[in-house]
C-alpha cells in the first residue's frame, strides 16, 4: 500500500489508481535553454525515485510517465538572440533550434548521470501546438477565455475552484503576486493562453493570427493527449504550485469538466543556498554538469539527494558528498558478493510512506551491518543505483567485484569485533588478510582501504573467510 502526501487536500492519502494497469504520472519538466541547476536535478531523481516505487508495485509495463520539455519560451529565445548577435551563423529560428536540440541532449546526459529513467514520453511543446490551439478554442467556446488584441486569456473569475491547490482565494492571490495588468486584460489576474508572435519570434498560425502557445497551457495540453482527461499523478517543484499549476488545474478542468484533471498533486521543496532557493534569476547556481567536472560521481549526488525528505527544504554540503561517497563505497563493495537480490521488505515500506527516502537509507545501513548483502543489492537497486552495475570508482584496483566483497566483509566482521572491544579477533581478521595477500589501511576518517599484495591468495582468503 503506498501513501502519498496530496498537495491538493494537505493530507496524506492511499494512493489508489484510477486503473492499475496502467498507473499515469505527469512531471513538469524544463525549460530548455540553459544546463540544469542541482535545484532543477531534485525533482528529477525525487520522482525518478517515485517511478520505481510505482513500477515495482505495479509492474514495469503498467506505468506510464510523461515528463515534457518547455522549448517556447522568451528565454530561449533570447539567448538565440544573444548568439546571433555575437555573430553566430544562421536565421533566429535556426538558433533557437540548435540551442534547445544542445540543451535537451545535456540534459538527458545529466539526468541519466544521475540515474533517473528516462520518462516514457518526453513530448516537446512546439509538437503539440495544434492540440493547444484546439484547447484555446475549447475554453473560448465554453466561455472560460477571450481573444483581445491578438491575444488570448483565461478567464479566472469564470472557474469557481480556482486556488483550491494553493488554498487561497484570487483576491489573496492577486495581492500576493506579480499580475502584470495589460489593457486587453479584462481582470488583472487572467492569464495568457495565446499571444503574438513579432518578426523573426517563432509563431505559429491560429484563429488569432500568427503567436505561440502561453506556458501553462502546454501541460494541460500534453497531459490530456498523452495521459487523458483523467490521470492519477501531478508532480513538480513546490515553485510551481502557483501560478503554474493553479492555472493548469483551471484549464483542464474547464476544457474537460467531468473529469477530474490529476488526483494526487505531488510537489518536491526546494534546494536551497543560505536559505534561498536555488534558481537562475537569483545566479546563486550552480550545475550538476559543474559538480560531475568536479568529480562528483552521479550517484553520489544521487544519494544527497535521497538523504532528505523530498516534502523539506535542502541544501547541497562537500560534506553530506563526502559521506555519501564512503557509504556508497562500502555498499557497492559489500554488493560485489551477491547477485540478484530482491528489495528488503522495510526499504519498500519505507519508500510507500510517502517516498520516505530518508528511512530507506537508514535501512540500507542496518542490511549493510547485518551482512544482508543479497537485500542490500536488491533495495539499492529500487532506489536507483546499480543500474549499470558497480561504478569503477567505487572498485579496488586488482580486485574482482566478488573478491572485493568477501575483503569488505572481512573488514565488516572487523569492525564489529573492534566496537565489542574484542581486539584479539579483530587482529586476526587482519591477519587472516595479510596471510591471504591484502594489505589493510586505516584512514584517520575512519574508513578502510585495502590493497593487492604479490602473494594474493584468493583460495585462502575464501576458506579463512568461511571461518569467520
Ligand atoms: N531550487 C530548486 N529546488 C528544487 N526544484 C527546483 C529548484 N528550482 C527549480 N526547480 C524545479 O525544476 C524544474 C524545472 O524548472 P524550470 O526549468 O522552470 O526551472 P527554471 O525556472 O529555469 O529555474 P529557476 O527556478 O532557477 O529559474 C521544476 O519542476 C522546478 O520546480
Ligand atoms: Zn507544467
Amino acid at each position: 500500500m503506498i501513501k502519498l502526501h496530496n498537495t491538493k487536500t494537505r493530507a496524506k492519502e492511499i494512493f489508489t489508481p484510477i486503473d492499475d494497469k496502467n498507473v499515469r504520472m505527469y512531471v513538469c519538466g524544463p525549460t530548455v535553454y540553459d544546463r540544469a541547476h542541482l535545484g532543477n536535478g531534485r525533482p528529477v531523481v525525487v520522482f525518478d525515485v517515485l517511478y520505481r516505487l510505482l513500477r515495482h508495485a505495479y509492474g514495469e509495463g503498467h506505468v506510464t510517465y510523461v515528463r515534457n520539455f518547455t522549448d517556447v519560451d522568451d528565454k530561449i529565445n533570447a539567448t538565440a538572440l544573444a548568439r546571433q548577435q555575437a555573430g553566430a551563423a544562421g536565421s533566429l529560428e535556426d538558433l533557437i533550434r540548435q540551442r534547445t536540440e544542445e540543451t535537451i541532449q545535456w540534459y538527458h546526459d545529466d539526468m541519466d548521470a544521475l540515474g533517473a529513467l528516462r520518462p516514457n514520453h518526453e513530448p516537446r511543446a512546439t509538437e503539440f501546438i495544434g492540440p493547444m490551439v484546439a484547447m484555446i478554442e475549447g475554453l473560448i467556446a465554453k466561455g472560460h477565455a477571450y481573444a483581445a488584441s491578438g491575444h488570448v486569456l483565461f478567464r479566472v473569475r469564470s472557474y469557481k475552484n480556482y486556488g483550491a491547490l494553493s488554498g487561497r482565494s484570487v483576491d489573496d492571490m492577486i495581492a500576493g503576486a506579480r499580475v502584470e495588468v495589460a489593457p486587453f486584460k479584462e481582470d488583472p489576474m487572467d492569464f495568457v493562453l495565446w499571444k503574438p508572435s513579432s518578426g523573426e519570434e517563432p509563431g505559429w498560425d491560429s484563429p488569432w493570427g500568427r503567436g505561440r502557445p502561453g506556458w501553462h497551457i502546454e501541460c494541460s495540453a500534453m497531459s490530456y493527449e498523452l495521459l487523458g482527461a483523467s490521470f492519477d499523478i501531478h508532480g513538480g517543484g513546490l515553485d510551481l504550485q502557483f501560478p503554474h499549476h493553479e492555472n493548469e488545474i483551471a484549464q483542464s478542468c474547464c476544457a474537460h469538466p467531468d473529469a477530474s484533471f490529476a488526483r494526487y498533486w505531488l510537489h518536491n521543496e526546494m534546494l536551497q543556498v543560505e536559505g534561498k532557493k536555488m534558481s537562475k534569476s537569483l545566479g546563486n547556481f550552480f550545475t550538476v554538469r559543474d559538480l560531475l567536472d568536479q568529480g562528483y560521481p552521479g550517484e553520489v549526488i544521487r544519494f544527497v539527494y535521497l538523504s532528505t525528505h523530498y516534502g523539506k527544504p535542502m541544501d547541497w554540503t562537500a560534506e553530506k558528498a563526502d559521506d555519501a561517497r564512503k557509504v556508497l563505497t562500502r555498499w557497492y563493495r559489500q554488493v560485489g558478493l551477491s547477485t540478484g537480490g530482491t528489495p528488503y521488505q522495510p526499504v519498500v515500506d519505507a519508500l510507500s510512506d510517502d517516498l520516505n527516502t530518508h528511512e530507506a537509507l537508514t535501512q540500507c545501513h542496518a542490511l549493510s551491518n547485518a551482512g544482508d548483502f543479497s537485500g542490500l543489492r536488491g533495495s539499492l537497486y529500487l532506489l536507483g543505483f546499480l543500474a549499470n552495475g558497480i561504478p569503477e570508482w567505487a572498485k579496488v584496483s586488482g580486485f574482482s567485484d566478488a573478491e572485493s566483497g568477501l575483503i569488505q566483509d572481512m573488514l565488516r566482521k572487523r569492525d564489529q569485533a573492534k566496537s565489542q572491544k574484542d581486539y584479539a579477533k579483530a587482529d586476526k581478521i587482519r591477519d587472516h588478510l595479510l596471510r591471504s595477500g591484502v594489505v589493510v589501511r586505516d584512514s584517520k576518517t575512519g574508513e578502510t582501504e585495502f590493497e593487492k599484495t604479490s602473494s594474493f591468495d584468493i583460495d585462502l582468503l575464501d576458506r579463512l573467510w568461511v571461518e569467520e
